[in-house]
This record gives C-alpha cells, sequence and structure tokens, in this order.
C-alpha cells in the first residue's frame, strides 16, 4: 500500500498530456481495479440479506475503482495557461522546463570578497552587490567587496567569506587558512541548464514548485483545470439560518461540500437549494453545464427521493447504484452525458462524506489528473465493530503510531468527522485492537497546508 500516483483512465487518452500524465501516475495501484478486492470485499449479495434493498451494491472497493476509471477520453478539460498565483493545487500538462540556467550567472553564495589568484590583494574601493551590472573584471591579485547573490566578476577564482579575510594597516587583504579553487561560487548552470526538464507532467502544483517556476523564468503555468462541479442540495426540511424548529433542521451539507470539493480539485460553480421538487432537479440536471453534478438527499427510495426517477427520466446510465459501504449505502454515480456524471450523496451527512471520498474523490482526481494519495495503514488502538457484510467508514483521531476510533459516528452525526485526521476503512467483520487498518486522510490532515482549499 505504498506506491503513488494518480489512477487515470486508459481510456482517456485523448490529448497529448494524457499519456504523459497516465505514466507519470502508472503502477499507482489505488483506488483499486477490479482485482483489488480483497478478502472481505464480495462481488454478490449476502444471502442473508434482502435481495431487493442489496443486489445493485458493489464492493467498496469496486466502487472506488468504478468512479476513478468512469472518466471517457475527451472528458478532462482542455489543458491552459494559468497566472502562476491562479496555479496552485493544480496538475502541470506541460513539463516544467528551465527557461534559464540556474543560477543565471556566477553568484557569490557569502558576503565577503571576490578574490583572483593567491593572496595577500589589494582591495578595490568599489563592492558589488546584488541586483546590479555586470562587475569589471578582476586581475590576479585583486580582491572586490561582494555580497551574497552578486555577480561575482570575471576571472575571480575564490569568494572569501568576511570572517575568514583580515586586512592590514596597508589596506591589503589576507585569508586567514586556506581558499579553495570555486569556494563559495554558485557556478551559473549549477542548478539547470536552460531547457533541461526540471518536473514532469502530473506534478501537483505545491509552493515550493510555485517558487522553483518563478525561480526558472515563469509567469504562467500550463495546467489541467478544475473540474467543475455544480452541487444541488435537496429536501424541503433544510433551513439556512437559526435554529432547528418545527421539523425543519439546518443544512448541514451546503456549507461544507464546496470546501471539500475544491480540496478535491473542482472548481465549484453552483451550490442550489433546490427543495423536494423533481421538475426543480430535473431542470437543474438538464441545465447544467458542469463536468460533475454532485446532489445531496434524495437517494433512497421515500416518496420525494427523486434522485433515481430524475436519472430515469434523462435515461442516465448508472454506474454505480449502492455500494457496501456504511454509511453511506445508497450513494450513486451516473453518467449523465457523455461529458458529465452525476454523484448522488446521501442526505444523512455522515453518509454523504462516505459518498464523498467513495465516488466523488476518485471521479475528481481523475478529472483533476491528480495524484492518488498514497494509501496506508495503522493498526487500530482499539477494537471496532464491524457490519456484517459491509465495510465501514469510522471516523479516527491519528495518535502516535495508532489510528483513535471517534465516537457519535452514525450516519445522520458529523461530531466524530469534525474532530477527526482520516477515515479508518473497517472491513465487513470488523477490526481487532492493533489491526492494521487502511487510512483515508482528510484533506486538511493530510495537505497540512493550504493547498487544497485554495
Ligand atoms: N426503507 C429504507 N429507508 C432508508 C434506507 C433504506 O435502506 N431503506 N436507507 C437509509 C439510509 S442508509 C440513508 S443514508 C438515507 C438516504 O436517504 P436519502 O439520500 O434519500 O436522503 P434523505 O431522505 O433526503 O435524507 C436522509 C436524512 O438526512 C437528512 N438530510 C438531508 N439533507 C441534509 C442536509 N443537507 N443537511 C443535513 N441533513 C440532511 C434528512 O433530513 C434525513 O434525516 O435513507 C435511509 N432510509
Ligand atoms: O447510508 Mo445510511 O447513512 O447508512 O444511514
Amino acid at each position: 500500500m505504498t506506491t503513488r500516483g494518480a489512477q487515470v483512465d486508459e481510456d482517456a487518452e485523448d490529448f497529448d498530456v494524457e499519456e504523459a500524465l497516465a505514466l507519470v501516475n502508472e503502477g499507482n495501484g489505488h483506488p483499486s481495479g477490479p482485482g483489488r478486492g480483497g478478502p472481505g470485499h464480495r462481488a454478490t449479495p449476502h444471502p442473508a440479506q434482502p435481495q431487493e434493498a442489496r443486489h445493485r451494491a458493489v464492493p467498496w472497493p469496486q466502487a472506488r475503482g468504478t468512479a476513478a476509471r468512469a472518466v471517457r477520453a475527451g472528458a478532462r478539460r482542455a489543458p491552459v495557461p494559468v497566472s502562476l498565483d491562479a496555479a496552485l493545487g493544480l496538475v502541470l500538462a506541460a513539463p516544467l522546463t528551465a527557461l534559464t540556467d540556474l543560477p543565471s550567472f556566477d553568484t557569490s553564495a557569502m558576503d565577503g570578497w571576490a578574490v583572483a589568484g593567491p593572496g595577500p590583494w589589494d582591495v578595490r574601493d568599489e563592492g558589488v552587490l546584488a541586483g546590479r551590472g555586470e562587475p569589471e573584471p578582476l586581475t590576479d591579485g585583486e580582491a572586490v567587496r561582494i555580497a551574497t547573490g552578486a555577480r561575482v566578476p570575471q576571472d575571480t577564482t575564490a569568494v572569501l567569506r568576511s570572517e575568514y579575510g583580515r586586512t592590514d594597516t596597508q589596506g591589503r587583504l589576507h585569508a586567514v587558512g586556506e581558499v579553495g579553487h570555486g569556494r563559495d561560487i554558485r557556478p551559473r548552470g549549477q542548478e539547470c541548464r536552460n531547457g533541461d526538464q526540471l518536473l514532469p507532467v502530473g506534478t501537483l502544483v505545491t509552493p515550493a514548485v510555485l517558487g522553483l517556476a518563478a525561480a526558472a523564468g515563469y509567469d504562467t503555468l500550463t495546467v489541467v483545470p478544475r473540474p467543475r462541479v455544480d452541487v444541488l442540495v435537496l429536501g424541503d426540511e433544510l433551513l439556512t439560518e437559526g435554529l432547528p424548529h418545527d421539523g425543519r433542521i439546518r443544512d448541514a451539507l451546503g456549507p461544507m461540500l464546496p470546501p471539500w470539493l475544491r480540496a478535491l480539485g473542482a472548481e465549484v460553480t453552483t451550490v442550489r437549494r433546490i427543495g423536494d421538487d423533481a421538475k426543480a432537479l430535473h431542470r437543474a440536471v438538464t441545465r447544467s453545464g458542469a463536468d460533475v453534478i454532485v446532489t445531496t438527499g434524495g437517494t433512497a427510495a421515500g416518496p420525494v427521493d427523486h434522485v433515481h426517477p430524475t436519472l430515469r427520466r434523462i435515461d442516465a446510465e448508472l454506474l454505480v447504484n449502492g455500494v457496501e459501504v456504511r454509511p453511506g449505502h445508497p450513494m450513486l454515480l451516473a453518467r449523465t452525458k457523455e461529458n458529465q456524471h452525476l454523484v448522488g450523496l446521501p442526505g444523512n451527512p455522515l453518509a454523504a462524506v462516505s459518498g464523498l471520498l467513495t465516488l466523488a474523490e476518485p471521479l475528481l482526481r481523475t478529472l483533476a489528473a491528480r495524484p492518488a494519495p498514497e494509501p496506508y495503514a495503522l493498526p487500530l488502538r482499539e477494537a471496532v465493530h464491524g457490519h456484517p457484510h459491509d465495510t465501514r467508514l469510522v471516523p479516527v483521531v491519528l495518535r502516535g503510531d495508532h489510528a483513535v476510533p471517534l465516537h457519535y459516528n452514525g450516519p445522520a452525526m458529523l461530531r466524530g468527522v469534525a474532530a477527526a485526521d482520516a477515515l479508518a476503512v473497517v472491513p465487513p467483520g470488523g477490526a481487532r485492537p492493533g489491526q492494521e487498518t487502511e487510512l483515508l486522510d482528510l484533506p486538511w490532515a493530510a495537505a497540512g497546508i493550504g493547498v487544497c482549499f485554495t
């Protein structure tokens, strides 16, 4: 569980960078392909379970694999050049190739004197500062005061640090100790030559990448744009302010999903609350130009659960119709148009988080060409009850080398996940204390920086 790289659809090879992105990201083995079910994940329903409720649900690893591979050729947005400050968190669609030598001139690495030949040296009156034009060449036996970062004059043999030099009464400079040839000079091209590839296609743009790009002469970077996501929040019972009253509750998903989706690489283009209105849902889905529509609620079979009927009405292709995971088993993934997918998150808030990480995360990762997070496992500090047949996703905090399960992990609760660092993937049947358990990092814990939330 240690390889890194994005799951890139083998079929999505339609623009130049696709092949390179696939090469960069290949071999990650995550999320699972069809073969990664692992022990305990069944491809068929358990005989003890009601068939009609479960017959279409697929094992959790399979659902993630399907979501990662759902993107067809051409569905990813074409690469665009963006200014450096807009590139953070995106993925390079062109290699970062040095536009200059780095350093671009022989540079003093220290404050002191540039010297030519063996000492003692006559010291020039005027020193050399960083950011100035080409200084006069030195002649043998000559020295000049120089600042860190300044251009080293031609024919300099070394830089003598201030603390290693002393001036005699005649003003001549002497070295304290040896001054090796080339000492404390950063030669032009030491880090790279103009045209060297610094970073490949598929690299996530981090703050360090921005710094390197600027140093190497870039004003813009060519990146894979964020997939556009429309969020549709369903439910007549939802309030957008104040206290719950009269059977109505606060909408927890409207505030939670947009920043989380951004953390997963999306550009959230719309957040709409459309109640339990089948017509409004149909209109919103058919008019959406987003790459991905995320709905919340209405996935089950209740009287006002309009997601499935709407998908049938528009003849959408159901790619995942229920997942053997708790919470969140009614989650779904559909292809609504050639280049558009819909992720149906269940309305219970922790079930929605489960759907976000199970279906939206791999789908958005592929669309954004992002590298997959490196899968990892830690032992659990306490036993976790399992579902008899389904995977459970349980909020945990990471303490030392252990994952500590949190309480308040019911499907309608966010109290556990709000305090969590990760979700533990608890296999069917549960996990013993000390059992190594796969962890899905939550964006705020994994990144440690604001990259993902920009
Ligand atoms: N007969 C059955 N009923 C249900 C089943 C089942 O298997 N058989 N599954 C249950 C499970 S599990 C889930 S999860 C929910 C999924 O239901 P929906 O996706 O249709 O969601 P809703 O019914 O609209 O809402 C469920 C629950 O969540 C609350 N909710 C909805 N949206 C929000 C929001 N934005 N913020 C906060 N809370 C929200 C809503 O009020 C409900 O309490 O179905 C079960 N039923
Ligand atoms: O999907 Mo549900 O959250 O298991 O209650």
